[in-house]
């Protein structure tokens, strides 16, 4: 697996005129590499993963998954929201045989174990997140939480050349957050999934990742490339160790020198309360 990225640029036309979202930025990712991309607040991250996705179309520059230009969604790609995109009218099980653009092509052979099928593998990942009471349940029946575990069963269940997370866990209380990153690290780790994960965590980055990429604030480019200093064990409780710390430290610091707008918005805001109203 080789995926590239060069001088990827996007430009949006709005009512508003021109907005620069991103670019340029190049970046390599190696197989089984979990890279995460953090940067502020509208800076272009959740774009960025789109137009890897296929999703949309670049301005500028090219994609290259395993030397082929990426220009549309495809079964190498698996692709995580972070709001919860499972069909409400099918089950659990169903979810996640069917949850990708499988459903068009029965012909697809899961590529691995060949004796596997589709409905085992799926299977197989449901238990693996925890959710093997839960084949027959509908989406609606589940928590934000357990939404979550079936929609990374279904990314995973073509044993996708690339998995794609945009703020999966956004949306989750700070422990079944916890929990799932953790459930992620020991699923990447054992399938050598390649993953590019896009955070406003910094501790999630630091605690998911083996690389995190720095955006600039808009338009997003990458201002720091940081090699995180864990192997694969990885205790939750790193979190609180002096080197996990002051990477913490120092990636906020970054993003801080990027948010420079976002403390003249608060400055207003101070005026306008002042004035009393
Ligand atoms: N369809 C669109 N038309 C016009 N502008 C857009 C469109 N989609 C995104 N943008 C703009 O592009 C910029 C990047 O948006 P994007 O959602 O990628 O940022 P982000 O870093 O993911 O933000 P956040 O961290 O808040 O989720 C923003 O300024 C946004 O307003």
């Amino acid at each position: 697996m080789s995926f590239k990225i060069e001088n990827l640029t996007k430009t949006y036309q709005s009512r508003r005129g021109e907005v620069h979202a991103i670019g340029p930025v190049d970046f390599e990712v190696q197989k089984g590499e979990f890279i995460s991309i953090v940067g502020p607040s509208g800076c272009g991250k959740s774009t960025s993963l789109y137009i890897m996705a296929g999703l949309e179309g670049a301005t500028d520059g090219t994609i290259l998954l395993d030397g082929n230009e990426v220009t549309e969604p495809g079964r190498d790609r698996g692709m995580v929201f972070q709001n919860y995109t499972l069909y409400p009218w099918m089950t659990v099980l169903e979810n996640a045989q069917f949850g990708t653009t499988l459903k068009k092509n029965k012909n697809f052979e899961l590529p691995g174990r060949a004796n596997m099928s589709l409905k085992g593998r799926a299977e197989y990942l449901l238990d693996a997140v925890g959710m093997v009471d839960f084949f027959d349940a509908y989406p609606r029946e589940l928590s934000g939480g357990m939404k979550q575990r079936v929609a990374i069963a279904r990314a995973l269940v073509t044993r996708p050349e690339l998995l794609l997370m945009d703020e999966p866990f956004g949306a989750l209380d700070a422990q079944t957050r916890e929990e799932m990153q953790e459930m992620l690290r020991l699923l990447s780790q054992h399938d050598k999934t390649t993953t590019i994960f896009v955070t406003h965590d910094v501790e999630e980055a630091i605690y998911l990742s083996g690389r995190i990429l720095v955006y600039s604030a808009r338009p997003g480019r990458i201002i720091a490339d940081i090699t995180v200093p864990y192997g694969e064990d990885r205790p939750l409780d790193i979190k609180h160790e002096k080197t996990f710390l002051n990477l913490k430290k120092e990636i906020h610091e970054l993003l801080c020198q990027q948010e420079g707008e976002k403390v003249d918005r608060t400055k207003r805001l101070r005026e306008l309360l002042a004035q009393g109203c």
